[in-house]
């Protein structure tokens, strides 16, 4: 249940007072999510979601915020955050920092179809290509540096061969400067439960609250290791050069990115098995989440390690 702080209808109407989106007709919390506290709201207007920030600071949501709202203006099927009389994406509400954006129609996949993972594909360089004039720039603080500082308290819950895994991958990514590749906004967190499908169709893409600006091929190395997966985490070839075919109409791919490729699938996966191990062994205090598994990224890990040069000939030509 991901109703942290509870919001009654008499202070949504009050809070609203001050939007023009009309008056209140409905509002239920949303179980689903794990890190802050999401109602469904209608109006006579139109139906939002409005969400009260439990983690993030009302000095962080500005970039999130204010992306949503680019990506949104340049029809990029993303959540439109709604500006108050005061023109201001975000307000307080119940001591929390709170906004409210449009609600969008569809669902979220779990067994997504190779047509899906080619409409990703193409989404995801819309998304790279409209960030190019978003004007803000926020640090990946998820990256090389992050997992370097974040790995000697994660070694002593390892046995010995994932502890050498961790090690080595992390100075094996040492080696290599992703931050040389092309780069731009990131959505930085695009599984399959941050995107809503009507059909073949993506209807929205949501959770901004890890974008940034980084390499654009991390996005999509990270967007692959959930979507073009089998059920032991190895890429799905017909699934994947799907979802670089249809990226790449969009957004060519340059020489640079082809050559990284296969390393930067590791990075991916070193990444999500980095938080992962992190999320399971130092939960945050008051936390109500499921933490999800760690192995599943140590799987892909060791897959893209094995697999090398067959991931570099898969590829679009
Ligand atoms: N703008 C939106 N339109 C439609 N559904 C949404 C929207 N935002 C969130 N949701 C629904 O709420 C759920 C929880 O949102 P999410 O952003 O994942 O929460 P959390 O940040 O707490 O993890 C999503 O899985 C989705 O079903
Ligand atoms: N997608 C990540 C977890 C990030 O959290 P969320 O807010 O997107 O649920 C993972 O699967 O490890």
């Amino acid at each position: 249940m991901s109703v942290f702080t509870t919001v009654s209808e008499d202070q949504a109407r009050a809070w609203l007072d001050n939007y023009p989106i009309g008056q209140l007709t409905e509002l239920r919390g949303i179980a689903s999510g794990i890190e802050n506290t999401n109602y469904f709201l209608s109006t006579d207007q139109g139906k939002y979601v409005l969400t009260l920030f439990e983690n993030l600071t009302a000095s962080e949501l500005p970039y999130f915020l204010n992306l949503m709202h680019h990506l949104a203006s340049q029809n990029v099927p993303c959540p439109l955050p709604i500006a108050n009389a005061q023109g201001e994406l975000l307000s307080a509400l119940n001591g929390k920092p709170a906004s409210i954006v449009t609600r969008l129609t569809g669902a979220s996949l779990t067994a997504p179809t190779t047509s899906q993972c080619a409409a990703m594909g193409a989404t995801l360089a819309q998304i790279h290509i409209a960030g190019k004039n978003f004007p803000m720039q926020r640090d990946n603080e998820r990256s090389a540096a992050w997992w370097k500082a974040t790995s000697p308290q994660l070694l002593p819950f390892l046995d010995a061969e994932a502890a050498q895994l961790l090690q080595a991958e992390i100075k094996f990514q040492a080696l290599h400067r992703l931050q040389d590749l092309p780069r731009g906004v990131i959505h930085a967190d695009l599984f399959r439960d941050n995107v809503l499908f009507d059909g073949d169709t993506v209807s929205g893409v949501i959770d901004f609250y890890f974008a940034c600006n980084d390499a654009w091929l991390y996005d999509i190395a990270i967007t692959v290791n959930d979507w073009c997966v089998t059920a032991n985490g190895e890429l799905d070839e017909t699934a994947t050069i799907a979802f670089l075919q249809a990226y790449h109409r969009v957004r060519p791919f340059t020489a640079i990115e082809r050559g990284a490729w296969p390393i930067t699938l590791r990075a991916a996966a070193l990444r999500f098995w980095v938080s992962r191990l992190y999320d399971l062994h130092f939960p945050r205090a008051g936390e109500m989440t499921h933490a999800k598994d760690p192995s599943h990224f140590e799987r892909i890990l060791r897959n893209r390690i094995l697999t090398q040069s067959a991931l570099q000939r898969m590829w679009v030509s």
